[in-house]
């Protein structure tokens, strides 16, 4: 009989040694009971391709990784490199601790019957499974089939809360997912002060405070047909080997132009690049820095490493805190040392609050986050047609025809449609993985709203191609902006990807930078959109034939008012309809060219006057925030922990009764805010002929409201 007791640690969005309640957990708790520790990281075969893992000659038991809607890769390049840094980063550093960590690939459920079946002769078994909780569909089917092999096996399961978001489920207020209010700012409001409300970040586990590996020979090798190598190099090369063709026409890297995030991945090069922002100021700056487009400060570039639990917000929030009240004389340089929150650490952490809402909406609305009509779809609303690629599902009166959505489809995603920010923000994307939030809601609102396509195209085109890809961040922002998730102006909320390039791009660095057929045009608003450039430019740039001036996918009117107001470029938009409309025949198209606007705060459209379809209804009618919530509670809750103990597994629920920390009540409830009183919605104004625009203050995800 096996003397040992094996602990298997299944790691998936939880890379990081310090604060991490499990290690912290085996490497301080006396009475844990096991003797020995194997933690092992899964490349899973449904979100990431592992055929490049196969032996020679071998097929995959599983099918490929693609997504439902557009057949995509689930996981790109930039993300599966940087995911293989950051398993290997994380490899290093529990070696460091005197522990390891070992690589699988294929599905959770079968490297963990194939794991336990291989311990069974061995003097060590497999006791127990551990693993980070995760709320989104497929992550807790996972956790089910994981438990489901645990329980057949009489092996205990057990989840653990995920601790790497700014609020800990315990301190949100909301005793279940359902009470999460569907206004983020109800939500914020219910938690402010929140420089108040994350917990203690947990230390790094000391040298040989872990339970050992079982012996290297004991441990069964990677189930066939699959092997893992053995290197870093290897395992990057073994990722990226299936994933050819991307894209028929794919963009050339630039001369010249540098990548926003030239980061490595790992839990190492996250601490560095957040002691980094610390100290360089950056931090300070954010808040007027953060809708910048060109390099590599101008946000703190922490989603992909937050996004794979390299590092924890609350870690972010401690070194935050370090600068704010003067305790690290390494930031002593930096602007706004010792002295207190400022603007810009503020904003970073309302940016981290975001992160957070967009988790529980997960939890509140589950596979609704994949669904076409959203979230809304659950409060009556989702009714906009959507044109799709797909001739099995068009509705047979959809104004382009299929073939012609999956021609524009491909021209945003390769960055031909002739709007430039879109396009240097596509070309940015597939080039490095990596666009900035300002970029992401123009692209978002612009497949969505100005050409009303099925905007999960976008969605999955964006979860192949981003790094810091997280599926409540990505999916719940493109509901948002798409109007059909959770922002209380929906619909009404379209950005003008035009008077945007004005605003955050003055002079088209940023879309030269990614689009170099461009750099020959001197005007800003020729860069924005080639097609309104002169004939004889264009002769002489070599554009006349382009597709982005012979066929715009969009064309915009837009004029640039020769009077500066300020320091800001004032610009008017002539009302009426745009050639869009004439080239598109009406319809969506024509007339997303002239209603796209932002109101007066910058966030809500103007019906459009003479246009016949310009919609009052619902933009005209004041607009009531939704209340929500559960307000604050009276009682500490302690953490949701599920167990499955040899043949029973027990979901538990969203806030279970069982303290598995005692970490004692740090993030203590406090009564008081007055989170139902909202401000009343925005209620656009009429203007029938000529608008000069304030610049906007900042709207929607990810930006001061
Ligand atoms: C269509 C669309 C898709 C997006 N997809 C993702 C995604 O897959 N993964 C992802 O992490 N973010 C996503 N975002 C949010 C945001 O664009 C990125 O988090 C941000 O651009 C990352 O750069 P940064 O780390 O420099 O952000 P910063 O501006 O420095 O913000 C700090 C941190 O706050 C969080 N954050 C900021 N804005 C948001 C937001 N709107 N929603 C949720 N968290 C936010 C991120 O963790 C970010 O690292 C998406 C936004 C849009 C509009």
């Amino acid at each position: 009989m096996a003397a040992g007791k094996l602990l298997v640690y299944l790691l998936r969005r939880d890379l990081r040694a310090s604060d991490n309640p499990i290690l912290h957990h085996l490497a301080t708790a006396s009475d844990h009971g096991y003797t020995h520790l194997l933690p092992i990281y899964v490349f899973p075969s449904r979100q990431i391709e592992i055929s490049g893992f196969l032996e020679a000659g071998e097929e995959s038991p599983y099918p490929q990784a693609r997504s439902r809607v557009g057949r995509y890769w689930r996981c790109g390049p930039h993300r599966a490199r940087f995911i293989a840094q950051s398993v290997w980063d994380l490899k290093d550093g529990l070696q460091g601790l005197g522990s390891g960590l070992s690589i699988r690939v294929g599905d959770f459920k079968d490297v963990l019957a194939h794991l336990i079946h291989g311990f069974k002769d061995s003097s060590t078994s497999v006791a127990a499974v551990w693993m980070t909780q995760e709320l989104s569909p497929e992550e807790v089917a996972e956790q089910d089939a994981v438990a489901a092999v645990c329980s057949g096996n009489q092996v205990d399961f057990k989840l653990w809360p995920d601790e790497k978001y700014f609020i800990d489920d315990l301190d949100t207020g909301l005793s279940e997912p359902k009470d999460l209010p569907d206004v983020f700012t109800t939500y914020r409001k219910l938690r402010e002060p929140l420089r108040e409300r994350p917990r203690k970040v947990l230390p790094r586990p000391g040298k040989s405070s872990l339970p050992p590996l079982p012996s290297e020979a004991s441990i069964p090798p990677q189930h066939r047909p699959f092997g893992v190598p053995d290197t870093l190099d290897d395992l990057e090369a073994r990722l990226l080997r299936p994933l050819d063709a991307l894209l028929s026409h794919p963009p050339e890297f630039p001369d010249g132009a540098r990548s926003a995030h030239p980061f490595r991945g790992g839990e190492t090069r996250a601490r560095q690049r957040l002691c980094h922002l610390v100290e360089s100021g950056a931090m300070t700056a954010y808040k007027d820095t953060r809708n910048g487009l060109l390099g590599e400060d101008f946000s703190t570039k922490l989603s992909a490493y937050l996004a794979l639990g390299c590092i924890s917000a609350r870690q972010i929030h401690q070194e935050l805190l370090k600068f704010e009240d003067g305790k690290d004389e390494a930031y002593r340089g930096a602007d706004g040392y010792g002295q207190g929150e400022n603007d810009g650490t503020a904003a970073v952490r309302l940016e981290l609050l975001w992160r957070d809402y967009m988790r529980l909406c997960t939890a509140k609305f589950g596979s609704k986050l994949f669904r076409l009509s959203g979230f809304t779809h659950a409060q009556g609303g989702g009714h906009k047609k959507w044109m799709t690629a797909d001739e099995t599902t068009a509705d047979p009166d959809q104004e382009r025809s299929p073939e012609e959505i999956l021609k524009i489809l491909q021209r945003f995603q390769n960055g031909t449609t002739g709007m430039g920010l879109i396009d240097a923000s596509q070309r940015e994307l597939f080039l490095t993985g990596y666009t900035s939030s300002r970029a992401r809601q123009n692209s978002a609102s612009f497949l969505s709203k100005h050409l009303s396509i099925d905007w999960r195209y976008g969605a999955e085109w964006y979860e192949m191609m981003l790094t810091d890809y997280d599926v409540s961040s990505n999916w719940a922002n493109w509901q948002y902006m798409a109007g059909v998730g959770n922002d209380p102006r929906g619909d009404a909320r379209i950005f003008n990807p035009v008077k945007q390039a004005f605003d955050y791009d003055k002079e088209g660095s940023y879309v030269r930078t990614w689009v170099p057929e461009l750099k020959g045009l001197e005007k800003p608003e020729n860069v924005f959109q080639a097609w309104t450039t002169n004939s004889t430019r264009l002769e002489t740039c070599g554009l006349a034939d382009n597709v982005m001036v012979t066929d715009p996918v969009k064309r915009i009117e837009f004029t640039v008012d020769r009077k500066p107001k300020g320091s800001r470029r004032p610009f008017w938009r002539r009302r009426g309809q745009g050639r869009g409309a004439r080239r598109g025949g009406g319809g969506s198209h024509g007339q997303a060219g002239s209603t796209s606007a932002e109101g007066p705060d910058g966030s809500g459209a103007h019906p459009r006057p003479g246009s016949g379809a310009g919609n009052r209804s619902g933009h005209g009618s004041r607009r009531h925030e939704p209340r929500g919530g559960a307000g604050p509670s009276d009682n500490y809750r302690a953490a949701p922990v599920y167990f499955v103990n040899g043949n029973g597994y027990t979901a538990g629920d969203w806030h279970g009764g069982h303290d598995a920390r005692g970490r004692g009540n740090y993030g203590h409830f406090r009564r008081g805010e007055c989170w139902y009183g909202q401000r009343e919605g925005f209620q656009p104004t009429y203007v029938p002929v000529l608008v000069y625009y304030h610049p906007p203050p900042n709207m929607g995800p990810g930006v001061l409201e």
